[in-house]
């Protein structure tokens, strides 16, 4: 079943390199043996993971003394890396994940040599390249992490792109094929050149060299030992004697012809064409695919290098049209993505030269992805970043899908156009040749995010498998009747595989992606040039049959032991991966889910003391307000508890999501290995599951109990509230109480005074009436005795009487009056005297009621019908108790 997957998934790919051939295409192959090389080579196809490499760079002076140095990256050897999250790192406070792994090919520590680093990665790819394999290098990185140096190199220390140079012309040292004869066309072809264009072409190359000549004759007044003022015998010293010793025969020659292109904020600009005074605007270079699948920079200029040194100026050439930039990260920052390629031609020399094959070997330096808050880049910086990001983010994409589209069922479409870096890239994701990554980071702690995102990109990378096609030249001038039949059965079988291969799935990258270059004239005119010669092949007299039908069966056998060999290896793999990830993610979850569920008990449990504290401290005393806020912190503290609850939900949602993911990958990968490890997980998954219920079921009571006793806190806050409001009208009332009884007061001790003026004014009355009642008792009785005496002192005697007539009649007219007067005033003095005496008894009705106020909710009302009595009657007594006019 999992071939099937798996062979769904390489079918595409397959599909990409393999075209439909027939006997027609055969011979159209083999007639046009000067444009293309396909039909000569035998393919061999294998499978192998994406290589990605790890070089760690050493810190710099000024890193070590800002305290970059935290020990963030660790090696153990021979290919893994531990990444540990700095005190101060984002990543380290939100995920309590100390350390993680990170396996890759090979990882290169900070005291790794360049040399090191080359043989260790590129040196191999090179030998492929030699003997006619397509290889890409390129690096990857956050900004400043060493990406220019392993792959460039300074001066006194030269990176993987001179050493490849120095290794390929040590290699073919004196079978340099130096004439112009034959030049590389388009991806995988060639043409011939004229004797016009032979000279055109070497015009062109001087130029070339000329004008670097020329800048570093400039750059020598101010820089002698600039990296462009160098020149190859400043990296002679570095570069030791290094070869690789070929089989080839005797007419074999090499032609060499180097590239050098950037893509600079997504436009592509040919780095060796020469950019006039002034110009502003450079020429922008359009990427084609041909009928493979293979992309290429259409127009690209390719310069023909007959020796390591002039390989070496077109380097330069190249790096001093590139586009760098300072920023704050990196003083010497590259801005775009350079790719410098060389293309191998193994020639036959003999008296009509023939191309063998075509092979190429792509170095990209990319640029540095970098995060703008850290860089601070503003204005055209900015604009390259945001490019540099988004095609890096492309790739990154393009790997996962990659990834993705592997390990499921149906293929999926790779957004490889989405960018120029990836469209470049395509083919060799598909088929075209091997492929190497080398990951460079830098071990500062403040890029410990940057790092982390990167490694995590390498890991997919890591497992991304890739169909590498390696061609083996054929060598000899001559096809025999055998070697052609092996041709023709080579090309059935692709076609078979083609029918069958294409009857299952659509191609993902050859539907979706291709296109097709047009541009074929020059190509058939050729054709037509060398068709004459193999037809004048007689050895073209093939028994097919008997070849076809043998070579076929061995052919199926080797192909099924292959496939059975390659299935069982990527059953283990899978397995093995899906094991681990889902035990990793069951240990993470678990250690979440014990420390959520801590973190829940003891909040709830704080939650209920502080409630508990609130209840007493509300019966206990008025600080209503105080507590009030205390209730609705803790009501906020629930719903806080209640939202981790629910992310913990959303997280085994999750878990289950991923397990049941698993499951459906192991039941359709490993039925057998996989449904043990299913029913673990499952098991694992429901134990998790149950224990996340029984946390539930308790929070819920927890959180009703919490609910309960707010409620309750909330009433018993509403009756406080409602007592402090009558409490405080009550002592309103009472303090009208008390002024009205002090006005009483004082009316009372105001009628008692005028009372006791009353009186003593009676009594003064009754004193002078007795007087005078007395004197005219006297006087009558004086009258009575002197009737006899003379009638002049009885006059006198009558104007007395009369005086005191008249002097009574002033006082009070009579006894009979004055008693009627003194009972007036002795009514009045009775009713003052009552009225005192009730004045007295409300007041202690009024200390009756402040007593009873001072009980909260009392007969309120009682109280206040009591006071508007005793009101009532003040004022009839007010109304009533006037005094006597007098
Ligand atoms: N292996 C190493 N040994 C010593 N110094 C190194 C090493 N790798 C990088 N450096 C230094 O680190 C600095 C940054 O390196 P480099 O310019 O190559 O980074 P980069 O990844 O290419 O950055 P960008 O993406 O911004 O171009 C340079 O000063 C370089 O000399």
């Amino acid at each position: 079943m999992f071939v099937t997957m798996m062979e769904s998934c390489f079918n595409n790919k397959l599909e990409s390199v393999e075209r439909e051939i027939n006997f027609d295409d055969l011979k159209k192959d083999l007639s046009s043996e000067f444009l293309s090389i396909d039909s000569q080579e035998s393919c061999l196809e294998e499978l192998e993971h994406l290589q990605v490499y790890l070089r760690i760079r050493p810190f710099t002076s000024t890193e070590s003394e800002n305290g970059e140095s935290q020990d963030c990256v660790s090696i153990e050897p021979p290919d893994t890396v531990l990444l540990k999250a700095p005190r101060t790192s984002l990543s380290a406070r939100l995920r309590d994940k100390s350390a993680q792994r990170f396996q890759f090919s090979q990882v290169l520590g900070p005291e790794t040599t360049q040399r090191e680093m080359f043989d260790g990665t590129v040196r191999g790819l090179v030998k492929e390249v030699l003997e006619g394999g397509n290889s890409l290098v390129f690096t990857y990185g956050v900004t400043n992490a060493g990406k220019t140096f392993t792959f460039l190199g300074p001066e006194a220390n030269a990176g993987i792109l001179p050493r490849s140079l120095n290794v390929i012309f040590n290699s073919i040292e004196g079978r340099v094929y130096n004439q112009m004869t034959i030049k590389p066309q388009r991806c995988r072809e060639f043409t011939r050149l004229t004797k016009d264009q032979q000279s055109e072409e070497a015009t062109s190359k001087r130029n070339l060299f000329r004008l670097l000549k020329e800048s570093d004759n400039q750059k020598s007044f101010t820089n002698k030992k600039s990296l462009e003022g160098s020149t190859l015998s400043d990296i002679e010293g570095t570069v030791t004697e290094d070869r690789f010793s070929l089989v080839v025969e005797a007419h074999t020659k090499f032609s060499v012809w180097v590239s050098f292109c950037e893509i600079y904020n997504e436009n592509i600009h040919d780095l060796l064409e020469p950019i006039p005074n002034g110009a502003l605007k450079r020429t922008t270079l359009r990427l084609s695919q041909d009928v493979k699948g293979n992309s290429f920079v259409k127009d690209l200029k390719w310069v023909q290098v007959n020796n390591e040194e002039e390989a070496y100026k077109v380097m330069k050439l190249g790096k001093k049209n590139q586009s760098f930039a300072s920023t704050k990260l990196n003083l010497l920052s590259s801005r775009s993505h350079s790719i410098f390629s060389v293309r191998i031609l193994r020639m036959e020399d003999t008296r009509i030269p023939r191309v063998n094959s075509i092979s190429e070997l792509s170095l990209c330096d990319l640029a540095g992805s970098e995060r703008c808050s850290k860089t601070q880049n503003k204005g055209e910086r900015l604009k390259e970043a945001g490019n540099i990001n988004t095609s890096l983010m492309t790739l990154g994409k393009c790997i996962n899908t990659l990834r993705q589209s592997q390990q499921s069922k149906l293929p999926q479409h790779v957004p490889f156009r989405e960018s120029k870096l990836t469209h470049y890239l395509q083919g060799f994701f598909c088929g075209r040749g091997k492929a190497c990554m080398i990951v460079n980071v830098n071990q500062c702690a403040s890029m410990y995010d940057e790092t982390l995102n990167v490694l995590k990109f390498s890991a997919v990378a890591q497992k991304v498998v890739v169909l590498t096609t390696k061609t083996v030249p054929h060598l000899a001038t001559k096809r025999s009747a055998r070697e052609l039949s092996m041709i023709i059965n080579n090309a059935d079988r692709k076609n078979l595989l083609g029918q069958r291969r294409r009857s299952s799935l659509v191609g993902w990258e050859t539907s979706l992606e291709d296109v097709q270059e047009d541009d074929d004239t020059e190509e058939e005119s050729m054709m037509e040039e060398t068709l004459q010669e193999v037809e004048d092949d007689d050895e073209v007299l093939i028994n097919k049959g008997t070849y076809e039908s043998k070579l076929l069966r061995e052919q199926l056998q080797k192909e099924r032991s292959e496939n059975f060999a390659l299935e069982s290896r990527i059953r283990d793999e899978v397995t093995k991966e899906f094991s681990e990830f889902v035990s990793d993610m069951q240990t993470d979850y678990t250690e979440r889910l014990a420390k959520e569920k801590k973190i829940v008990e003891e909040r709830a449990e704080r939650r209920l003391e502080i409630l508990k504290n609130l209840l007493n401290n509300l019966v206990n005393s008025n600080t209503s307000q105080e507590e009030l806020a205390r209730v609705e912190r803790a009501t906020e503290d629930s719903s806080l508890l209640g939202g981790i609850f629910d992310s913990i939900c959303s997280d085994l949602a999750g878990i289950k999501k991923a397990a049941e993911e698993a499951k459906t990958c192991l039941v359709v990968t490993h039925p057998q290995a996989g449904s043990e490890t299913i029913s673990n997980q499952e098991k694992r998954v429901a134990d998790l599951s149950e224990l996340l219920s029984q946390t539930q079921e308790r929070l819920s009571v927890k959180t009703n109990e919490l609910e309960n006793n707010c409620r309750q806190v909330q009433q018993l806050n509403e009756q406080l509230e409602e007592a402090r409001k009558t409490l405080e009208s009550q002592e309103l009332k009472f303090s009208h109480l008390l002024e009205m009884c002090h006005g009483k007061d004082e009316m009372i001790s105001k009628l008692q005074n005028t009372m006791d003026q009353q009186v003593q004014a009676t009594i003064k009355d009754k004193t002078t009436f007795d007087g005078i009642k007395d004197e005219i008792l006297r006087l009558k009785s004086s009258c009575t005795c002197s009737r006899g005496e003379k009638p002049s002192s009885r006059a006198e005697s009558r104007k007395r009487l009369v005086d005191l007539q008249a002097n009574l009649d002033e006082q009070p007219p009579s006894k009979k009056g004055f008693r009627g007067e003194r009972r007036r005033w002795t009514a009045c003095a009775r009713s003052w005297r009552r009225k005192s005496s009730e004045v007295v008894r409300s007041e202690v009705t009024v200390e009756t009621l402040q007593l009873s106020l001072a009980e909260p909710g009392a007969g309120y009302r009682k109280v206040l019908a009591q006071l508007e009595e005793l009101e009532n009657k003040k004022v009839v007594h007010g109304s009533t108790c006037t005094g006597p006019e007098s």
